[in-house]
């Protein structure tokens, strides 16, 4: 397992919003998360990158826990997070883009040496390449589609290396093609590295889960395959059948 949670709760002035959660995500899983609105899935996310400190419990990534650790060294740790808005630099092209995203001291801007600047532009590139836009990358971020700017965000987030990626709704606003090529595009991620995915699309969810948790309430209501959640009557009761 990649990321263990155990017993997590956080309250907000009392409410719970995450309520003694347990869950576990293996090597190479793409999971997804789903539940009703306010269901605590995206402070779920938070907690795992450090956004909101959770109340009690712990979040052991690759048998270590996160729990007290700064977002900075989250991120460090290998835990990359997108969240539900693009923030993409609008006025920096592409390429400018993906090079301020790669880990300290692999930028090409500044660099003294030669061989670290090829190096640089190889893993501007192969980020380009994997999120469709290596025909954009001298192009301004601000003309991008809603749904390349995702993309692109992504490929921001690819360039760390992240072993465990954390992604809400990442479909939102984009075209049926765009969809499509998302779905192609998880697959590919998740052949590397493990994805936790937020989406209420469930048309989408079937196309790329491996395996599906519900949440109802900051609590747990269901968990397995996309047939076995879709079949169980209190996720039928509490989200599918609305
Ligand atoms: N910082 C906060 N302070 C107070 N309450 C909060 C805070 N963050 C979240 N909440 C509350 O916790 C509950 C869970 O919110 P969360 O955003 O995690 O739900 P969600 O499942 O992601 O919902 P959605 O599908 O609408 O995005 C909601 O009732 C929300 O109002």
């Amino acid at each position: 397992m990649i990321l263990e949670i155990r017993d997590l709760s956080v309250s907000f002035d009392g409410f719970k919003a995450v309520d003694n959660l347990n869950l576990s995500v293996g090597q190479r899983e793409l999971r997804v998360v789903i539940g009703p609105n306010g269901a605590g899935k995206t402070t779920l996310l938070d907690m795992i990158c450090g956004k909101t400190r959770p109340t009690s419990g712990q979040i052991l990534f690759d048998g270590e826990e996160m729990t007290r650790l700064s977002e900075d060294r989250i991120v460090k740790a290998g835990i990359g997070r997108k969240f539900q808005t693009p923030s993409v630099y609008e006025d920096l092209t592409v390429a400018e883009n993906l090079e301020i995203s790669l880990p300290q001291g692999q930028g090409v801007l500044g660099s003294l040496c030669f061989r670290r600047d090829a190096r640089a532009r190889e893993a501007i590139e192969a980020a380009a390449r994997e999120v469709f836009l290596l025909d954009a990358l001298a192009h301004k971020a601000g003309q991008l589609s809603h749904g390349q700017k995702q993309w692109l965000e992504i490929g921001m987030l690819l360039t760390q290396e992240p072993r465990l990626l954390l992604l809400d709704e990442p479909v939102a606003g984009m075209s049926p093609r765009e969809r499509e090529q998302t779905a192609e595009l998880l697959s590919r991620i998740s052949a590397g590295k493990s994805v936790i995915v937020i989406e209420h699309d469930m048309d989408f969810v079937k196309r790329i889960a491996h395996k599906v948790t519900v949440l109802h309430q900051g609590r747990l209501l269901s968990e397995g395959s996309v047939e076995q959640v879709q079949s169980d009557p209190r996720v039928i009761d509490v989200y599918l059948g609305h």
